[in-house]
């Protein structure tokens, strides 16, 4: 498809395309080798991507989502339009792996691939999501979007997805510049879902699961000083607050240990939803902005 942007790559299909704020959303699928499935992401390049190069914000979401929440609910398209950076928003999972179990529930299989790499017998040809959004995602991007600079990146996410963005920059300084999220699984091996999947994807080896839990990295590697300050947005009157999911506290603690600038911002009255994230969406865009445009 020819366009001013580049022609997408001969592997990668564009389902559709959308103006949108000056700028055009297109709803891309490719096949994969990381997960052995088509995989599907939703980008959006802004107006300035028609004449110059833009940087980008891939933005992970959360257990149950599709490429389709962040894009249709965040409103995250009118800030990107007018700083002038490329948003990239993949699915959440591999989908008809046809591995045995994976649609038994909402927080485990389909729409919850957790970004991480299964190792365990069954998951771990097709359940390989750390691989996809740090490498072929981007690389994808790269080939069939020339006026995206994959080489300036920046990552936020939600719930599951906020986990994974955090996991994906602490493991990846070097590759993105700034990291936020949204109602985050900071403490993934200390909470039911997290130790759902982690055993699920990863087995008994807690060991293993320690890789992939935003905390634990701090607590190991941190500080980061290349990403900056990380901005942490959680609702108080999030039932997965409460309910023990999210552990903002632990990170939080953690980055206070190391020295890793953290502003996390407890937001009163604010539940687990899109109305949270859409209300508060234009500063974690502005902050990862101003890092990319520096
Ligand atoms: N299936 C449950 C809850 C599902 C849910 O709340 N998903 C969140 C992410 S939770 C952590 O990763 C989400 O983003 N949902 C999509 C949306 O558009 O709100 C239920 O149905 O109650």
């Amino acid at each position: 498809m020819a366009s001013s942007s580049g022609g997408a790559a001969a592997d990668l299909e564009i389902k559709s395309e959308t103006a949108c704020f000056g700028g055009r959303l297109l709803k891309c699928v490719h096949q994969s080798k990381a997960t052995k499935t088509q995989m599907t992401f939703t980008v959006f390049l802004p107006p300035a991507a028609a004449s110059s190069a833009v940087p980008v914000l891939y933005y992970l979401s959360g257990l149950t989502c599709t490429d389709d929440n962040f894009i249709q609910k965040a409103g995250a398209q009118r800030i990107a339009a007018l700083r002038g950076v490329a948003l990239v928003a993949p699915d959440t999972s591999p989908r008809g792996a046809g591995v045995a179990g994976e649609d038994e529930g909402w927080d485990f299989g389909t729409g919850a691939g957790f970004y991480v790499d299964a190792t365990e017998a069954g998951w771990k040809e097709n359940y390989r999501m750390y691989a996809y959004v740090t490498e072929e995602l981007p690389a994808a991007v790269a080939a069939s979007f020339p006026a995206v600079d994959t080489s300036k990146a920046s990552v936020c996410g939600h719930s599951m997805g906020g986990h994974g963005a955090l996991v994906v920059a602490f493991r990846n300084p070097d590759k993105y510049r700034s990291v936020s999220a949204f109602s985050a699984i900071c403490n993934p091996v200390e909470c039911p879902w997290g130790k759902k999947a982690f055993s699920g994807y990863l087995g008994k080896d807690e060991a293993a699961w320690k890789e992939y839990d935003a905390t634990e990295l701090m607590r190991r590697d941190g500080p980061f000083p290349s990403l900056g300050k990380i901005l942490l947005d959680q609702g108080s009157a999030d039932n997965f607050l409460t309910a023990g999911q999210l552990i903002p506290e632990a990170l939080v603690k953690a980055c206070e240990d190391k020295g890793q600038p953290c502003e996390m911002r407890m937001q009163d009255g604010y539940d687990h939803s899109y109305f949270f994230i859409s209300s508060f969406i234009e500063d974690h865009v502005s902050m990862h902005a101003d890092r990319l445009l520096a």
